[in-house]
């Protein structure tokens, strides 16, 4: 695999001050414009893994480059920075900013990502370009999220994930809440915006259905070694 933009390796992570979990990843690897479906039991680390790669948390061993950049040894503030950077994120309940306006969620990224919002050129094009891609409705950047149905929410949380173009798009089960059409059609949009840019997808879900639509599924239980001990 060509300079894959999720490289991990021999990753060991435990929750501070807490006996009850531990979690080991020997090899994880995403090549760029790869979709990626995570699946694994509840408890089995999932979330716990996202906010390693996103470097929310950091793993107490191991190597972990993203996007050709050695994340591992950065400071809490640079990694920060570098996810605002280079990683999208979708939420499972999306986090809009309610009192925001479309375009306001769309753009929030930007704010703390210079380079990324020098990829985008012109945001607010870029941000009304995408509402466009993604089938919202014309004028609907002034709308407030709030005001917005759940299926313009998760286009929304698209449009805020790829603006800028990040190599990386992580998503924690974004479709579980959805009915299998929605559901459909909300990956639809996401793997047409991401092979456009050739940007990687990792997502997690319950849901072992969805994997027909991923290039690759990938099993929790066949890439860590998780400790559950009863506290
Ligand atoms: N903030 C935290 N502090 C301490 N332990 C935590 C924290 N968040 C999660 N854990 C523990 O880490 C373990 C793995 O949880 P995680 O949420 O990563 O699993 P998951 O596979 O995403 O589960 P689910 O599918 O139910 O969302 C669980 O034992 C959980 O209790």
């Amino acid at each position: 695999m060509n300079d894959p933009v999720i490289d991990m390796r021999d990753v060991a992570f435990r929750w501070p001050g807490r006996a009850g979990f531990s979690l080991r990843v020997a090899h994880l690897r995403v090549a760029a414009g790869e979709s990626v479906l995570l699946l694994g039991e509840s408890g089995s680390g999932k979330s716990t893994l996202l906010s390693l790669l996103c470097g929310t948390l950091s793993a107490d061993q191991g190597m972990l480059s993203i996007a050709g950049t050695p994340v591992s040894n950065l400071s809490g503030s640079a990694r920060d920075r570098f996810r605002a950077e280079k990683i999208g994120v979708i939420f499972q309940q999306f986090n809009l900013l309610p009192f925001g306006t479309v375009l306001d969620n769309i753009l929030l990224p930007l704010r703390f990502a210079p380079l990324r919002r020098k990829r985008a050129g012109d945001a607010i094009v870029a941000a009304q370009d995408l509402c466009t891609a993604l089938g919202l409705p014309k004028g609907i950047g002034s709308i407030k999220a709030s005001a917005l149905s759940v299926g313009q929410q998760q286009r929304v949380a698209v449009a805020r994930a790829l603006i800028g173009q990040p190599p990386l798009i992580i998503a924690d089960e974004p479709t579980s809440a959805l009915d299998a059409n929605s559901q459909l059609a909300f990956l639809n949009v996401l793997f047409s915006q991401a092979k456009t840019h050739n940007t990687a997808l990792l997502m997690v879900s319950h849901d072992p259905r969805l994997g027909a639509h991923f290039d690759r599924v990938i099993n929790m239980a066949d890439i860590a070694e998780v400790e559950r001990e009863m506290v």
